[in-house]
């Protein structure tokens, strides 16, 4: 996702129009819905959640090609909520400019405490150590900061640092190369043709530990498609936290974007992930977004969940994106977490909350080595509009702002 993509839409973002048309929540069938013939009992059997008149228990078996015994008119229930009034989401392009703003805030330690060592005449061993403390405390990583820190001899040695100006010119270069800016954070959301020429939208999948802000960020990145000009379905798969669905269904409803989600507290969310699905190709959505609860009480437990609702998502549709939310204040917590959800979820882009809360922002550089995926978003307060596409040269340029 290129900030320049967006700015064609700072002028007349079509919500009004895509909110007219979705300004209900969909929901699973109700429990006093009309009790559809026998096929509609499959399926709920089938996905493991009731469709109707079904008890919560867990299926005894993993859905296995779900049948789409109901009809997707069926499906999509439109039920009467209080709407709020329709926001016009906030033009991604001012948002670069907000990541710099927020980083120079939060007082930015790491790029003021690095320069100040680095513009030193003469640096001594202990200039050096001072480097390397400021750089782990950072969360940059033991890596990354060795190699930084034989970058940085290198080029004191070889060409040395006349002044300040050069000092920042070569702590940029060398942070920004730490960065990758080579890497591909754009965002798989276009949608796909089927085999028989039908619209495919594109599915991406929203992992993490809980309180990451994943919720958040599903929301919020509702918003910026919806700016960008898409149709967008939501699907509260964090069928664990009670609140979430309707969390969910309240940041969809915001912006005309309807929210699939079942009546039943721990229904099975791949059940939820596959009606989303099925409800955004009926919809000819171009995007569904798909909230899981990521409870990481063990990774077997963790595997298990994400496998089964990856599998029933993919026998609709491809998934398009696997996005991690990491909370940045969480330092080597997170790295851990970012360690156990890459080997199970096939993860594909990195979103990195509550940056606005941390002068480390070093994470960045630890996360996208970890995982050898790029950090694709960037959460950068609790505002609806606070969720900005990473960029690699705005993030080191609010690193060094003094
Ligand atoms: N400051 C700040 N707060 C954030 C950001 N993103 C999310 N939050 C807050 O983090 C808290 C948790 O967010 P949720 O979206 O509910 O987290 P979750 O991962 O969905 O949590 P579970 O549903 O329990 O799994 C909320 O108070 C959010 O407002 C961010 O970028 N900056």
């Amino acid at each position: 996702m290129d900030f320049n993509d967006f700015l064609p839409y700072l002028i007349g973002i079509p919500v009004l129009v895509a909110g007219a048309a979705a300004a209900v929540s969909v929901r699973r069938r109700r429990t006093d819905a009309p009790k559809q013939p026998d096929g509609d009992e499959r399926a709920g059997a089938s996905t493991g959640t009731a469709v109707v008149d079904r008890p919560a228990a867990a299926p005894a078996t993993e859905p296995e090609a779900p049948t789409a015994t109901v009809a997707p008119e069926d499906l999509l229930v439109p039920e009467d909520i209080a709407t709020p009034a329709l926001e016009t989401p906030e033009p991604t392009a001012g948002r670069l400019r907000r990541l710099r703003e927020r980083l120079a805030r939060s007082g930015s330690p790491l790029g003021t405490r690095l320069l100040g060592v680095l513009s030193r005449d003469h640096l001594t061993e202990d200039d050096w150590d001072e480097l390397e403390e400021t750089l782990l405390l950072a969360d940059v990583g033991a890596g990354p900061t060795d190699e930084l820190i034989d970058a940085l001899r290198t080029r004191v040695r070889v060409d040395g640092l006349r002044d300040g100006e050069e000092a920042r010119a070569v702590l940029r270069e060398q942070l920004l190369a730490l960065v990758e800016p080579g890497l591909d954070r754009s965002l798989a959301t276009e949608p796909t043709t089927g085999e028989d020429g039908s619209k495919v939208p594109a599915v991406v999948l929203v992992v993490g530990v809980n309180g990451t802000g994943k919720t958040t960020t599903v929301g919020k990145l509702a918003r910026v498609l919806v700016a960008d000009g898409r149709s967008v379905v939501l699907g509260a798969a964090d069928t664990f936290r009670a609140a979430a669905a309707d969390q969910l269904q309240t940041w969809g409803s915001r912006v005309g974007v309807p929210t699939v989600r079942s009546d039943r507290d721990g229904a099975d969310p791949a059940a939820v992930a596959f009606d989303a699905v099925r409800a955004g190709v009926a919809d000819g959505a171009d995007v569904v977004l798909v909230d899981t609860a990521g409870r990481l009480q063990n990774k077997a437990g963790l595997m298990d969940e994400l496998g089964k609702i990856t599998r029933v998502i993919t026998r609709t549709a491809p998934l398009s994106e696997v996005l991690l939310v990491l909370d940045a204040t969480t330092g080597q917590n997170g790295l851990n977490q970012a360690r156990v959800f890459g080997e199970v979820a096939g993860v594909t882009g990195i979103v990195l909350t509550k940056l606005d809360g941390t002068a480390k922002g070093g994470i960045v550089v630890a996360v996208q080595r970890e995982l050898g995926v790029p950090v694709k978003l960037v959460g950068l307060g609790e505002g609806p509009d606070d969720l900005a596409p990473f960029d690699p040269e705005a993030f080191v340029d609010g690193l060094l702002q003094s």
